[in-house]
């Protein structure tokens, strides 16, 4: 079984959580978008549900699946967010941003009362590092902004280069990546990050910081698919904890 197929069965079992009248948020990445388009098979069936997309990108491919829609500003929650992350260690601590969403995913998250993060196995890892971290950035003043995270990492007790992101395709190559929301992403290669919480907090408390890939205490459950199968594993805290 190829990693699409794997990524598709993780987003196959995170269907099984989907009830009737459930308010979704709908990540972003290429594993949320097989449960975009799963789930766009069972509304096109007679599911009730209504989704918040985390992207355009996402919110493209749940018109074209026809998943209806809103925004957090016309509901007050979400029952369940289902996402991608990049790496998720087994605190639950996850980095996302890969595909450069993380600040509408962490705001969909955090207004969710679950979020179940769907990935295959090679995404568990028993300490978040050697995936690079996002972190979204204003340019404003970019170069004050990076010395300032530089010694967020020192007192974190981390370091390693950080890049500006570069968009990918044929007439962007060599363009910055622009976020939905109009900023920047620094993509930080720290290969281990010891304390994921304490690196959190350091990062938000930067002022041309908008958000980082660092997820503390909002995954609340994962569906990892491998070739030995699917496993689900549920965090032990409560969410926000
Ligand atoms: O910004 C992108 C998101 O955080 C994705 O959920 C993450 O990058 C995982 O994406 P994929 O499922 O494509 O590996």
């Amino acid at each position: 079984m190829n990693m699409d197929q794997l990524k598709r069965q993780a987003a196959a079992r995170a269907l099984e959580e989907v009830r009737d009248g459930m308010q979704l948020g709908l990540g972003t990445g290429s594993t949320a978008k097989h449960f975009v388009e799963l789930l766009g098979e069972r509304v096109r069936a007679g599911l009730n549900v209504i989704g918040v997309p985390t992207s355009e990108a996402t919110r493209l491919d749940a018109e074209r699946c026809g998943v209806p829609l809103t925004t957090l500003d016309e509901i007050d929650h979400l029952d369940m967010t289902v996402d991608g992350a990049d790496e998720i260690d087994p605190e639950f601590n996850l980095i996302k941003g890969g595909g450069g969403a993380l600040l509408r995913e962490k705001i969909v998250a955090a207004a969710s009362d679950r979020m179940i993060v769907i990935a295959d196995d090679s995404k568990w890892v028993p300490m978040l590092g050697r995936f690079p971290l996002p972190i979204e950035v204003i340019p404003f003043g970019l170069g004050a902004t990076r010395r300032a995270i530089e010694k967020a990492f020192a007192a974190c007790s981390v370091s390693g280069q950080m890049a500006v992101r570069k968009a990918k395709g044929d007439d962007k190559d060599g363009h910055v990546f622009v976020t939905d929301g109009g900023h920047w992403i620094v993509d930080a290669q720290l290969e281990k990050i010891a304390d994921p919480p304490h690196l959190a907090t350091a990062l938000s408390a930067i002022p041309g910081v908008v958000e980082h890939g660092l997820f503390i205490g909002l995954a609340s459950s994962a569906v990892l698919a491998g070739g030995e199968g699917i496993r689900v594993i549920e965090r032990r805290k409560p969410k926000g904890d």
